[in-house]
């Protein structure tokens, strides 16, 4: 059954597992704590970087600085009001305001940073007002979480992050600058160690709570990492430092269409660590790239290729020629699953619910043997065109929370809420037990996530696998991914983490059908 077509507006989710698309997003990488090394025009102040570069030829000798900081205003601001999403909005507003260069990098990283750190941002906002962030004034409230951002994130000199925050809010809100100019007065006051310790719980008495102020996490999301991670707090420590940094973008060179090496050098960029196609971009628009733009890479986080391209390495024994993707959109695991699939005789399925994702699959898997349905994959195993026992290998890239991709969504953990869970992992559990249905007896289904909350993970996999009436067994899938990769525990099922493999953190079962 078609879904109804959607718009798509800057408030539509992005694409999963997509990259950051704001190009300034890769300027410095901040300290541990997740401040940068920017000066007031967020120029790398790291030794031996390029300061004091002068601008691009044919642009303005001295683009207005503040113009970064009002497009910066406009993202946080659409984000808040209007839901929207910083890496649709921002483009946009970069391009409206003729923002390039270091201009863009200031704006973003002023847009990512304040959204990203909010939550501590709202802490030290709380106490220099006098009051809950609640009670102060959107327009005020945005550019004063700005403004404490420079404080207390990057080397801006305090006296240009005031006066800039002052200005700001002389232009959204004039009968607030007196307000502001107080607030980012004693906000300076202190640095953000000094704020943290004031403010957030001890880590001896409430380390689950002090972690979430230090290092601007939700309770809860603080909590099912560090469950996740069998209750070892000094790694969910390192897994949320990780999560306030900037995302890498990695590409994947097409399996039989690419060289990894040729295309690493082509885009001054290098050879991943673990995945055989993954390539780390260095800088630079992704989707400007030839290689992309001709459909022999695509923009893909390292972890979603590993365990796409574990379903592809797991022994299948007989035949082995159809295999099916059952929730495709927007098509990432479905170009290298199709690229393998052209490699081997075989040929791919991909199941997208939505029109306009449907849309995308199909952009994506143009030229390789993939048939792209519009459909609920909850019927696979019930329609003839996906039918029970039909394919040798299916992917279940489920919809989840997307806990595990923070750092390429700035905004999600304040809007992410534990309510979320029980609607997804129904869906996500109706999705496995229909995989489950539509593979032969002998087959695989590899069921994946990018979140590694135990409830979308080991919790649905087992209770699908429990109450699908279908005989399954799990298959250690840690072989299945390169060998000598460390980090990934005990099996039968692999957990990638941002702070162990510079993945995002996405979870892999492997289930093969047994019996008949
Ligand atoms: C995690 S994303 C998949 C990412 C994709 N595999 C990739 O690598 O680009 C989950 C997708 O499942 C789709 N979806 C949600 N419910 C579905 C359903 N009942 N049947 C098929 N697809 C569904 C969502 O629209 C979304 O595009």
């Amino acid at each position: 059954m078609s879904a109804p077509l959607e718009n798509r507006d800057r408030t539509e989710r992005p694409d999963e597992n997509g990259p950051d698309r704001s190009a300034g997003d890769r300027a410095a990488r901040p300290d541990e704590r997740g401040r940068n090394r920017t000066d007031d025009r967020g120029r790398d102040t790291r030794p031996g970087r390029d300061r004091f570069a002068g601008p691009a030829r044919g642009r303005p000798a001295q683009p207005p600085a503040d113009l970064a900081r009002q497009a910066a205003y406009e993202a946080v601001a659409a984000v808040h009001r209007d839901d929207a999403y910083a890496n649709l909005v921002l483009p946009g507003l970069l391009r409206d305001m003729r923002l390039h260069g270091r201009d863009a990098a200031f704006a973003t990283e002023l847009t990512y940073g304040t959204l990203r750190v909010r939550g501590t941002l709202d802490a030290i906002l709380a106490a220099a007002a006098g009051r809950d962030v609640a009670r102060i004034d959107p327009q005020p409230r945005d550019a004063l979480r700005i403004g404490a951002y420079q404080l207390l994130y990057t080397r801006v000199p305090a006296h240009a992050a005031v006066s800039a925050t002052v200005d700001l809010v002389r232009s959204v809100a004039p009968g607030a600058t007196g307000f502001t100019n107080a607030v980012m007065r004693e906000i300076s006051g202190k640095d953000l160690d000094t704020w943290v310790t004031e403010l957030a719980p001890s880590y001896e008495s409430d380390p689950v709570g002090h972690l979430a102020v230090a290092y601007s996490h939700p309770e809860w999301i603080v909590r099912s990492f560090a469950e996740s991670l069998g209750g070892d707090l000094a790694e969910t420590r390192r897994l949320l430092i990780e999560d306030n940094e900037r995302p890498p973008v990695h590409l994947c060179a097409r399996p039989g269409r690419a060289d990894p090496v040729e295309l690493a050098e082509a885009v001054g960029g290098a050879p991943g660590a673990f995945s055989p196609y993954a390539v780390y971009l260095g800088g630079g628009a992704p989707g400007d790239l030839p290689a992309v733009t001709e459909g022999r890479a695509h923009v893909q986080d390292e972890g979603s290729q590993l365990v796409a391209t574990a379903l592809a390495a797991a022994p299948v024994e007989g035949t082995d020629s159809r295999w099916l993707d059952l929730c495709a959109g927007p098509g990432g695991k479905a170009g290298l699953l199709g690229s393998l699939a052209a490699q081997r005789g075989a040929t791919l399925t991909a199941v997208e619910v939505a029109e306009h994702r449907a849309r995308l699959v199909s952009q994506a898997v143009r030229g390789l043997p993939v048939t792209v349905l519009t459909m609920d994959g909850r019927t696979a195993g019930n329609d003839p065109d996906l039918p029970a026992g039909g394919f040798d290998r299916v992917l279940v890239d489920a919809p989840c929370t997307g806990l595990g991709s923070l750092r390429r969504r700035p905004e999600s953990r304040w809007r992410r809420q534990p309510s979320d869970l029980p609607p997804l992992t129904r869906l996500q559990r109706e999705l496995l037990t229909a995989a489950l249905r539509a593979v032969r007896p002998g087959g695989v289904v590899a069921y994946v996530t990018c979140s590694p909350h135990v409830v979308e993970t080991h919790v649905t996999v087992t209770e699908a696998a429990r109450r699908s009436g279908v005989p399954v067994d799990f298959v250690d899938a840690r072989p299945l991914l390169p060998a000598g990769m460390p980090g990934l525990g005990d099996g039968p099922t692999v957990q990638l983490w941002p702070h162990r493999h510079g993945t995002d953190a996405m979870f892999l079962a492997v289930l093969r059908r047994s019996g008949e």
